[in-house]
């Protein structure tokens, strides 16, 4: 529902890491703690730091290293991996090209997502069929660029999953209730996104914001942010914007909108933005967890129960909001 939360909870999900997928320990105090904990940070701020999440360290900075030697190649290199309507939207998008509510925004991004075969989910899907882009051009970048970003993609996905057992259990239903057909095939996206010192961009090019504010698409983000560059905003209910200060060695995570249809309103997403008004570049890489592309999302019965027996929500294919975010999100001929 959203509160008038001035700091973003921190959870350790070491417990639920641990023993979520044991059938045997789902009832163990320390996890059913965590599982408290996942369920007040969805309701009052939608947002929450993870920490104690078994992803090393090492792995998490280097996934930013690595896009941030992209990020510094000259454009003419970039743009060997550009998105376009061919690639299906996957691949590298200059500052600007990315636009929220109609407004440019200023950073640049390389785009993936999940590969789709051709005519999987028929005309649904086709504006996003492509290959996605991976670097390997330049002789001095990182040669292991698609290596590192796999292995990274194994492991936020699996710590998603298993965040997502909590969040049911939050809900009290089925630990299993985001699989099979809901997200037991998930889509996912990941951008590596870079956010310039604003006042190196053309002054006719530059717009206040690096990200517009928006709620993210799907079941669960995870943002790995840089260290001590603060830039990320969250909106309160009171509309106060609070900072997601860097903590180092945690994942920034929020739900989706996904998740307001599917609890009934019970979570709803939070907004957010990002402003970089330091004199340093920015890089982040966001993570999101979605359901499976075509899964038609609608309020089940048990958050029903708890919100009036109504549903609030008509029901939503998440593919369909997915291509229509996209599309909205660049106009054409200006990539
Ligand atoms: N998959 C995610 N969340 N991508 C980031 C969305 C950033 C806002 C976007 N331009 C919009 O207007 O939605
Ligand atoms: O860069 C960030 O910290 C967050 C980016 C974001 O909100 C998004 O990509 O959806
Ligand atoms: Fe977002």
């Amino acid at each position: 529902m959203g509160s008038d939360f001035k700091t973003i909870p921190i959870i350790d999900v070491s417990p639920l890491v641990a023993k979520i997928d044991d059938p045997k320990s789902t009832t163990s105090d320390d996890l059913l703690e965590v599982v408290r904990q996942l369920d007040k940070a969805c309701k009052e701020a939608g947002f929450f730091y993870v920490k104690g999440h078994g992803v090393p360290d090492s792995l998490i900075r280097e996934v930013r290293e690595i896009s941030r030697s992209f990020f510094a190649l000259p454009a003419e290199e970039k743009l060997k991996i550009k998105m376009t309507t061919k690639s299906g939207y996957r691949g590298y998008q200059k500052v600007g090209v990315n636009i929220t509510k109609g407004k440019p925004d200023m950073h640049e991004a390389i785009d993936y997502y999940r590969p789709i075969l051709p005519g999987q989910y028929g005309d649904l899907a086709s504006p996003l069929e492509g290959n996605n882009l991976w670097y390997a051009y330049w002789p001095k970048t990182p040669f292991n660029f698609k290596e590192v970003m796999e292995d990274y993609l194994f492991l936020v996905k699996d710590l998603s999953r298993k965040i997502m057992r909590g969040i049911a259990l939050a809900l009290g239903a089925p630990i299993d209730a985001f699989e099979g057909d809901c997200a037991g095939d998930p889509f996912w996206v990941f951008r590596l996104m870079c956010y310039p010192v604003l006042t190196d961009i053309p002054e006719s090019e530059r717009t206040d914001t690096g990200i517009g504010a928006h709620t993210d698409y799907g079941l669960l983000s995870l943002v790995n942010q840089d260290d001590e560059i603060q830039a990320l905003e969250v909106q309160n209910r009171s509309g106060v914007w609070i900072y997601a200060v860097p903590i180092p060695g945690t994942f920034v995570c929020n739900i989706g909108d996904m998740l307001k249809v599917w609890t009934n309103g019970i979570y709803e997403p939070t907004v957010h933005r990002v402003i970089n008004k330091t004199p340093f570049y920015r890089v982040s890489v966001g993570f999101f967890y979605e359901s499976n592309f075509d899964a038609c999302i609608q309020p089940v019965e048990c958050c029903k129960q708890k919100t009036g027996g109504v549903a609030k929500y008509d029901n939503i294919v998440y593919g369909e909001h997915l291509v229509k975010k996209v599309q909205n999100n660049f106009v054409k001929g200006r990539y």
